[in-house]
């Protein structure tokens, strides 16, 4: 479905080059929920807009279902973690939701079925005649959402989402969209520097070095498909799979993409089962 194959990304000014990303290969099957995490500033924005087609890489490609990313693709959708700054304040829930539907010329009725029908997963269906800044963050982060739902994507690529709302909204949030990704289908791609976030949400995390960046690990998340909030996170694998990830991140922030990835440390009795796909 996606495919990432040496993506390279070298920022260039008139008095400063910043390589960002070195080389970046994996691959998320269609259907999967793969995470993203690596420490601060190791180009996860940049390498999530190269896959948006937002931004042209210096070097390798991005395939989605073997063609070649060269801009926006019909079949993707975004949600950023600034929706203040997504959603348009002089608009209404449900014009905000309705915006990118403009395009896809679908007529009235299939784009207020579509509109209703994304209101009603995340919640939202009480709420559509409201403006934004009469909304919570969290609601507000739910409108973004349903744009991204009611717009049918393939792929929804979604940039620290929840990192603007309380833990109590993103908790919920994590819940919801694991709901949609169950009950869509859809294919998802999580940016996130939450460790936490990284092992609850998907069944793989792909954890980053710091810039210029590569892939340190590629983990498979081996917790039940049911999840929830309490009992997850309160299990034993849960526990040694966030221990791992964060002696990672703690290793990826002394490594950089000139050093050759040491293996993952498999030696004890806790350390999960990574995997390289
Ligand atoms: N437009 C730009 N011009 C020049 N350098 C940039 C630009 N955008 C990002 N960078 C640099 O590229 C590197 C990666 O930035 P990026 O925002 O992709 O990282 P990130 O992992 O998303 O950061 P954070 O965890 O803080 O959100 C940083 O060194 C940053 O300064």
């Amino acid at each position: 479905m996606l495919d990432v194959r040496n993506l390279q990304k070298t920022y260039t000014g008139r008095h400063r080059h910043v390589e960002a990303l070195r080389n970046l290969t994996f691959h998320v099957g269609a259907g999967e929920l793969v995470c993203l995490v690596g420490p601060s500033g190791c180009g996860k924005t940049t390498l999530l807009k190269c896959v948006a087609g937002l931004l042209s890489p210096t070097g390798g490609e991005v395939l989605l279902d073997g063609s070649p990313v060269t801009g926006p693709p019909p079949g993707m959708a975004v949600v950023f973690q600034e929706y203040g700054r997504s959603l348009f304040a002089w608009m209404n829930v449900r014009d905000n939701v309705a915006l990118p539907l403009r395009r896809k010329k679908l007529g009235r009725a299939r784009e207020r079925e579509l509109v209703d029908h994304a209101l009603e997963v995340v919640g939202l269906a009480d709420a559509h005649r409201a403006f934004p800044w009469q909304l919570s963050g969290g609601m507000q982060q739910r409108v973004a959402i349903a744009r991204a739902v009611a717009f049918e994507p393939k792929v929804l690529l979604m940039d620290e989402p929840f990192a603007a709302v309380d833990a109590q909204t993103r908790a919920e949030l994590e819940d919801l969209v694991r709901r949609l990704w169950h009950e869509l289908g859809v294919t998802v791609l999580f940016v996130t520097h939450d460790i936490d976030e990284a092992v609850y949400l998907g069944r793989r995390t792909i954890i980053l070095s710091a810039s210029p960046t590569v892939v340190l690990e590629d983990l498979t998340i081996d917790l039940p498909d049911e999840r929830d909030q309490v009992h997850t996170r309160s299990s034993t694998r849960f526990a040694e799979l966030r221990a791992h990830v964060y002696e990672q991140i703690q290793r990826a922030k002394h490594h950089h993409g000139d050093l050759q990835a040491p293996p993952a440390d498999l030696g004890k009795d806790r350390a999960p089962r990574p995997t390289t796909s």
